[in-house]
């Protein structure tokens, strides 16, 4: 297992600059560091090879998320956003490769957080979603790229809330390089058991997402961690373990996730650096 954080902990927007996390993250002990892939096509060559340097020369290996804005989305009845989303996926997924990113999850199938103002469908979004990966998925095969399709709670998607239903979905497309991918967070609102849903995805998992119940770092809240390290060992997962805690407010991050109180304790970013430090060495006793 190999354990890492997303640089959203520390930024207020998605197309914050990640470089200067590699350093950072390599340092307080990650082997990982997840960015957020919405904006990676805006990135100029240069940066993006400077990018890619400082990863190799920090010993970081980099993996992406992304939640697909509703003009990229997959799943949309409209052909043209459809069009636009398959579109926007090979110019990220080239871009993926330039960086050695060999993962990216999210809802990729779908868009996020969604709408619950428009009326659901989830039967006809999880088809064309469904569609849209499995076409998707040799384009990223090409590119040596696995796409982790995320289990989200009901509240910021409607197509796959559980551990079942996403490896459902996946055995349905029947690519290898299309996995579920599963995240403490909302796994603790939709599944009857954490062993049970991660047995659940057994060899399907293809990357992993922690949070404590609040999204504060792990060990700060009160899931039941041990639990969660004995059914990873006992599925033999061998992928990333990426923390993704959000506890302070502001700009898109905090909309999207809603953070409508600082969850830090007014942390600056010496304490947020000294949280991520030790989440991580708990992560590796507990999970590893
Ligand atoms: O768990 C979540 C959202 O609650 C994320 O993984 C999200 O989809 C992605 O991080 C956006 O980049
Ligand atoms: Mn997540």
């Amino acid at each position: 297992m190999k354990f890492g954080i997303y640089y959203s902990y520390w930024e207020r927007e998605w197309s914050a600059d990640c470089l200067k996390y590699v350093e950072k993250v390599a340092r307080l002990g990650f082997d990982v560091l997840e960015i957020a892939a919405h904006h990676l096509n805006g990135y100029a060559p240069a940066h993006i090879a400077e990018i890619g340097r400082a990863a190799r020369g920090n010993g970081i290996t980099l993996t992406a998320g992304l939640g697909p804005s509703p003009q990229k989305n997959l799943s949309s009845p409209d052909p043209a956003i459809r069009k636009a989303g398959r579109a926007f996926f090979e110019e990220t997924l080239g871009n993926l490769a330039k960086l050695d990113i060999h993962i990216i999850g999210g809802a990729l199938h779908s868009y996020w957080p969604i709408d619950y103002s428009k009326p659901v469908d989830k039967a006809g979004d999880r088809a064309r979603g469904l569609e849209g990966i499995s076409s998707l998925a040799d384009f990223a095969a090409g590119l040596g790229v696995n796409l982790c399709i995320e289990v989200l709670n009901r509240f910021e998607n409607h197509v796959l809330n559980t551990a079942e239903e996403g490896v459902a979905f996946v055995r349905e497309i029947g690519k290898p390089n299309v996995k579920v991918m599963l995240d403490t967070f909302h796994m603790n609102i939709e599944e009857n058991g954490f062993s049970e849903a991660i047995r659940t995805a057994g060899p399907l998992l293809g990357h992993f997402h922690t949070g404590e119940n609040n999204r504060r770092v792990p060990g700060k809240g009160r899931l039941p961690w041990h639990e969660i390290g004995s059914a990873l060992r006992e599925i033999g997962y061998g992928g990333a373990v990426v923390m993704e805690p959000f506890v302070k407010m502001g700009g898109g991050v905090g909309s999207d996730i809603k953070v409508w109180r600082d969850l830090s304790d007014d942390a600056n970013e010496a304490q947020m650096d000294e949280a991520a430090r030790q989440a991580v060495a708990f992560s590796r006793y507990v999970l590893g």
